[in-house]
């Protein structure tokens, strides 16, 4: 069968990315390995943060759009995906890390206000503030209905006529002016091909003799037990969080208030061990779960300190942490969209649009230069 554009992977990069192409016209079809909805790869469960709590100009500008383009899905689907909390930001006052975020937001005019010390606990109650933490509450920050939001994608893709085949994992890839694509039950040409595979794009990329240095780590989804119920919950405005530099760990700690299950509040640790996406449950390191009990004890006094449910999920992470959105570099008619390194979500949408562009041969909305591959030839390590 001859399509016009093939897009492997349905989580949300590429179900964006195939919205935005049958949007155009273009007859897409969209491959995914697993049957849909499934949650092996990175872009299952309820929640997702979004915020422009950013250090970088180039991702505050594109979180701009991504916030209209959500809203537009919504519109289109009929469905709410995004719900406003703010994201309340806390880290080392003096820290660098902090304050090169505070500056983006004030030199970007992001809604926010500065907490101070003597204040924090009228305006966020339950929460210690670590001694020489500063906290910003951004106004727009909030959260995203993740699994609504891919389901939205696709059925949006499918209303303007694209074509999902769910249960088919994509086995070979020959480039060529007419990309031929195998699957393990049949074979499909088009002449344009964009792969976002996650968790799996190295393994698939290097089927297009492309290395590229992404590495994919296990991370366990913590749920804790409000000892009141309700004290965390999102319908009483309580925000989003990020830690920045814990005390107990190396890398930030995040959360989202009491939603999907009514009394417990999502409090995750931002990196976790490395793993083999089709081996992920065998990874049972819970290091970073007595890092977040720890936490979780001396900064959220309201929770029970033991996780009451532990979920899998999957990052794909880049040296630099930054995404990977470029051309094939031998095969121009082959767009990549990998390496998320486990903030990508709320991209989604201005994520699909670019990379439709890019394989339309349009100019990209927005300069890819720290995006690119070149970035890890010129510089392997
Ligand atoms: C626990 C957790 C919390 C997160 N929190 C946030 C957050 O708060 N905010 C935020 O912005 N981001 C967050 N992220 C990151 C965000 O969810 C990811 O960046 C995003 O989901 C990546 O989407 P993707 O489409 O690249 O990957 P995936 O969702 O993994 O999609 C890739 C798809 O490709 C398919 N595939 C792979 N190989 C093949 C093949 N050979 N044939 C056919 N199909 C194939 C896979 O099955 C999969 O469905 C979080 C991630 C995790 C894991
Ligand atoms: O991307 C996000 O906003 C979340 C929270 C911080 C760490 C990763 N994901």
């Amino acid at each position: 069968m001859v399509y016009e554009y093939i897009v492997i992977g349905a989580g949300i990069q590429g179900s964006s990315t195939a919205y935005h192409l049958a949007k155009n016209n273009k007859k897409t079809l969209l491959l995914e390995q697993f049957v849909l909805p499934h949650s092996r790869g990175s872009s299952h469960g309820q929640t997702r943060i979004i915020r422009k709590a950013y250090e970088d100009d180039f991702y505050i500008n594109m979180l701009e759009e991504s916030y209209e383009l959500w809203a537009q899905l919504e519109k289109e689907a009929g469905v709410k995906l995004y719900r406003r909390t703010g994201l309340l930001l806390m880290g080392p006052e003096k820290g660098k890390d902090f304050q090169l975020i505070k500056s983006a937001m004030q030199r970007n005019k992001i809604p926010s206000v500065v907490l101070e010390r003597h204040e924090f606990s009228q305006h966020i109650p339950n929460v210690n503030l670590t001694s020489g933490d500063g906290a910003i509450l951004e106004s727009t920050g909030g959260v995203l209905y993740a699994d609504r939001a891919l389901r939205a994608a696709q059925t949006v893709f499918q209303s303007h006529g694209g074509t999902i085949n769910d249960g088919e994992k994509v086995i070979n890839i020959e480039p060529g002016d007419l990309i031929t694509v195998t699957t393990d039950s049949g074979t499909y040409q088009a002449k344009n091909l964009v792969i976002t595979a996650g968790p799996w794009a190295k393994t698939l990329l290097s089927h297009t003799g492309l290395q590229l240095p992404l590495q994919v780590v296990r991370i366990n989804v913590c749920y804790w037990k409000e000892k009141v119920p309700g004290s965390y919950s999102i319908n009483n405005r309580f925000p989003c969080f990020i830690q920045i530099h814990p005390k107990e760990a190396e890398h930030d700690i995040y959360g989202l208030p009491s939603n999907e299950y009514p009394g417990l509040m999502k409090v995750c640790y931002h990196m976790g061990t490395e793993t083999e996406p089709d081996e992920r449950d065998r990874q049972t390191d819970r290091r970073d779960v007595d890092a977040l009990s720890s936490y979780v004890s001396r900064c959220f006094p309201g929770l029970v300190s033991v996780p009451s449910v532990v979920e899998s999920c999957m990052y794909t992470m880049t040296p630099d942490k930054h995404f990977v959105l470029d051309r094939h570099p031998s095969y121009s008619n082959i767009v990549i969209g990998a390496g998320f390194s486990g903030h990508g979500f709320k991209f989604g949408p201005v994520i699909g649009k670019v990379l439709c562009e890019l394989s339309m041969g349009l100019n990209p909305s927005y300069d890819l230069s720290p995006f690119s591959i070149q970035r890890f030839q010129a510089n392997p390590k």
